[in-house]
């Protein structure tokens, strides 16, 4: 038998990934090779990859993949099962700490002594064109109409370390993101590419949204979603600063601080250790 890499599944919400840490497998992670080892069918399967510990801006960090292979700056549900992974494997020992990513270090607190659910403060979210990014002239894109497969919608765009486009919708289904997602995630005015949520306002203090992943397409939870869609529905006066965005996986809990800080709350589960052949990586 080949000799065998071990990765660890978790998943945020039904949002999976797979934990590859190079300090246990020397292994040269390749975009195509993500691709297959997420793939449902041919691999294990997963939204994503996530790698480290590693060093990023000499801290302790991770690196992290969508599903096509193509790397993400930031991602919710991953950063909260990273910080699991870490308390795990004995990586940290303290109940609040900091993990870098590509968009900054992310603050983290272990909120249970099962490390099942974790406080991360995502930072501040931003609606100006250039930052996002979104083409034309610099502005805030706040109910801006835009043409998606021949179609009017009004939406709004925000980064929050990663792109997000949010359309609000009387109804949203999965059917609806997976028909819009694909034409949303690679629109024109979206150079670096866009992921999606389409949103309902329940009422003051609850969303529901349907998720398309820039990388990675439909998937049943999203943590930087939950973020933009919060703040993005704050910012219309749709809701109070403390938001549960519901989604197919489970609800995220949102807190926007009078700085404007996000916080997001949620939970993280283990699912299984693998081992995977080596020919995965050569
Ligand atoms: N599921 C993640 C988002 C992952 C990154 C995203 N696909 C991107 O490319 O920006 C989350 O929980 O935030």
């Amino acid at each position: 038998m080949d000799n065998c890499i071990t990765m660890i599944k978790y998943q945020g919400l039904g949002n999976d990934y797979l934990v590859l840490d190079p300090n246990k497998n020397r292994v040269q992670l390749q975009g195509k090779k993500i691709a297959l080892l997420c793939q449902r069918g041919f691999g294990l399967g997963a939204d994503g990859i996530l790698y480290g510990p590693i060093e990023i801006d000499g801290k302790m960090g991770v690196r992290i993949f969508n599903s096509d292979g193509s790397e993400a700056a930031i991602s919710g549900n991953g950063v909260r099962i990273f910080a699991k992974y870490l308390m795990d494997h004995e990586y940290v020992k303290e109940q609040k700490f900091s993990i870098q990513t590509l968009s900054g270090p992310i603050e983290v607190e272990c909120l249970n002594n099962r490390a099942t659910e974790f406080r991360v403060k995502m930072g501040k979210a931003s609606f100006i064109s250039r930052e996002i990014p979104v083409t034309g002239e610099v502005r805030e894109v706040i109910n801006e109409s835009f043409t998606f497969h021949n179609k009017e919608y009004k939406a709004t765009c925000l980064t929050v370390g990663n792109p997000h486009c949010i359309i609000f919708m009387n109804q949203v289904t999965p059917e609806l993101a997976k028909e819009l997602g694909p034409y949303v995630e690679n629109a024109d005015e979206f150079p670096e590419k866009m992921n999606l949520q389409i949103c309902r306002k329940i009422d003051t203090g609850n969303l529901d949204i349907e998720i398309w992943e820039r990388g990675s397409g439909y998937t049943k939870a999203s943590g930087t979603g939950s973020c933009a869609a919060a703040v993005a529905a704050y910012r219309l006066g749709l809701v109070e600063s403390r938001v549960n965005v519901n989604q197919p996986g489970g609800m995220i809990q949102i807190d926007i601080k009078d700085d404007d800080t996000i916080y997001m709350t949620g939970t993280v589960g283990y699912v299984a250790d693998m081992s995977v052949a080596e020919s995965f990586f050569s």
